[in-house]
């Protein structure tokens, strides 16, 4: 028995889908980079790993507004000024991942699903065009049937859409899946869709802790879902 069989009545699910930033890859370093040399452009100080690692989690259009506002508040930020840094943001994190890290356990926690035949999935808020040139240089490539970005439908996380998505294409109901995330979006996401939802500690979700949103499953490592428990018999 592994927690993944716990929470599926003994079982396990036929899909897990994946969060992607704070839950599979520590992808903030180079995110924060490439705010920096559009802030620098802009000619603007910079904002640091710090503060860029809160801003994560509703997309980069999402996150460079906020870096233009300074904060996590961004209404007041102009609509043409985001977009202009947008493209500066973009083409700096474009071919820009040498400091984004595959998480500890992350691996293993995939190795072990695939063995199974568990089918699994990307579900972010990061744009398509960087999913899989990002999962292929980190070398998880093979394990993600279906990849939605956040730019791949007309709304992203919370909504459930992405998960929704999947799940179709997979022709599998929500009660048979799991969405794996890191942030308050994943959580509510997951919940609107019917999906149970386990939250990793160690990811970006706005400066707040995330079992403030009562995931089933809180884990500080994927490693935990998986491993074989000894039961009670
Ligand atoms: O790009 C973002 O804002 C976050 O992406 P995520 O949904 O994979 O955490
Ligand atoms: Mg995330």
């Amino acid at each position: 028995m592994t927690l993944l069989h716990t929470l599926f009545d003994g079982e396990l699910p036929r899909l897990v889908m994946f969060d992607l930033d704070g839950t599979l890859l520590d992808s903030v370093p180079d995110l924060a980079a490439a705010i920096d040399h559009m802030l620098e452009r802009l000619g603007r100080p910079p904002a640091g790993v710090e503060r860029v690692r809160d801003w994560v989690g509703n997309g980069s259009l999402a996150l460079v507004r906020r870096a233009l506002a300074g904060q996590l508040e961004h209404t007041a930020v102009d609509d043409e000024q985001a977009t202009q840094a947008l493209t500066l943001f973009m083409a700096a994190y474009a071919d820009n991942h040498a400091l984004t890290r595959v998480y500890p356990g992350v691996r293993e926690c995939l190795e072990w699903l695939a063995a199974r035949d568990i089918a699994m999935a990307v579900v972010t808020n990061k744009p398509e065009r960087f999913i899989t040139p990002l999962l292929a240089e980190k070398g998880l490539d093979g394990y993600f049937r279906w990849r939605v970005g956040g730019d791949t439908l007309p709304r992203c996380k919370p909504a459930p859409d992405g998960l929704l998505h999947v799940l179709q294409a997979a022709a599998v109901e929500p009660a048979q899946a799991l969405f794996i995330g890191d942030s308050c979006n994943d959580v509510r996401a997951a919940s609107a869709a019917g999906v149970q939802c386990a939250a990793l500690s160690y990811g970006y979700n706005h400066g707040r802790p995330i079992a403030e949103e009562n995931p089933a499953l809180l884990l500080d490592d994927l490693r935990e879902l998986v491993a074989s428990s000894p039961t009670l018999r």
